[in-house]
């Protein structure tokens, strides 16, 4: 490796979206590239112990925060680390794995951004902020179909975890050089999950592309699919891209063309119909759909990924 790996975090609630928005960036950074940590890992109690104890998951005691950024350190300085393993198919930890982190190493969880220490690991911070409801709906879903729970075991949970939620998750959101929230069109049914819309919150942390573009076209039409605006964000001056469910392919693949002229190596992802696992959702009864919000949010966060890289190269970067 010619320079330390990169370092993405994704950071959001339980069933916010982060394994989903993973899955097509670690495809586009190519598969072999990349190291993928998931920080439930660092769990200090099993599924027994956190109801003994009556803490939730998302507590910061309810953790090795500090191992966790002791690891992060390491991977950004090219180390290897042995990763805790937590199953949530039996709730409880499994023996340690070797882990040697690749080119780009992705790391998704609840509380990357919980410690200053563990921030400053991380080149690209992003952050998943859906509706409330759809991420109960979404929790509900998965914790049904692929962790073994009953309805009104997950929604329970949500009941009781909803005080950390507040006081732990959401403020990571400060953080974030990219917020995303998907969201369903004004018009759609609540279980027509192909056709979410995007807002990407882009904060000034980082340098994003240049879509002025974007920007004048917003302004030269009425709600066009793909707009750009300004707003504020917890207080502070953002951009806000928004790119609804109905774009067309030719919208999207200007949006594409913009991300691609100014990183190359975007280039041979920069085409829709040549990469299939990107935009991908598994549907309500196993389907796979492709959707194109999804898509340039994966692009987009490859795209600060690959810029990273030529930043550290040039020595822009610790
Ligand atoms: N962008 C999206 N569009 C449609 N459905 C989505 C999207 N993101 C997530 N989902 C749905 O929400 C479910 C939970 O998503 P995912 O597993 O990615 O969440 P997570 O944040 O990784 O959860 P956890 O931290 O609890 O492991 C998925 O199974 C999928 O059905
Ligand atoms: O919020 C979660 C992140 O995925 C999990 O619910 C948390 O990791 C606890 O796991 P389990 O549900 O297996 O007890």
């Amino acid at each position: 490796m010619s320079h330390r790996p990169i370092i993405l975090g994704i950071v959001g609630d339980s069933a916010a979206g982060k394994t989903t928005l993973t899955r097509g960036i670690a495809q586009v950074l190519g598969l072999n590239n990349v190291t993928v940590i998931c920080t439930d890992d660092y769990h200090r109690y099993d599924r027994r112990q956190r109801a003994e104890v009556g803490i939730t998951a998302l507590h910061p005691d309810c953790n090795y925060l500090d191992i966790m950024q002791q690891h992060l350190n390491l991977l950004r300085t090219g180390q290897p680390i042995l990763k805790p393993i937590y199953s949530h198919k039996t709730g409880t930890f499994e023996p340690p794995e070797y882990v040697k982190p690749n080119k780009f190493v992705m790391v998704e969880g609840l509380l990357g951004y919980a410690t200053r220490g563990a921030r400053d690991c991380f080149d690209v911070k992003v952050y998943l902020a859906p509706p409330e409801w759809l991420r109960f709906k979404w929790k509900v879903k998965r914790d049904t179909m692929k962790r073994g729970y009953k309805e009104e075991e997950v929604l329970a949970e949500l009941r009781k975890r909803e005080p950390d939620s507040e006081q732990f998750i959401r403020p990571q959101r400060q953080y974030a050089d990219v917020v995303v929230s998907f969201y369903p069109p004004e018009d759609a049914s609540n279980e027509d999950y192909s056709r979410l819309n995007v807002r990407l919150v882009l904060r000034p942390t980082i340098p994003h592309p240049d879509l002025t573009e974007i920007f004048d076209q917003t302004a030269a039409k009425t709600m066009p699919a793909i707009r750009l605006g300004l707003d504020r964000d917890m207080g502070k001056p953002v951009d806000v891209l928004e790119v609804d469910s109905h774009a067309t392919s030719n919208q999207v693949k200007e949006l594409e063309k913009l991300l691609c002229s100014e990183i190359p190596d975007l280039l041979p992802y920069c085409s829709l119909d040549a990469d299939r696992e990107l935009g991908k959702i598994t549907g309500t009864t196993g389907e796979t759909l492709q959707s194109y919000p999804l898509a340039l949010t994966q692009l987009l966060v490859a795209y600060h990924m690959l810029k990273a890289t030529q930043l550290v190269s040039i020595g822009h970067y610790r």
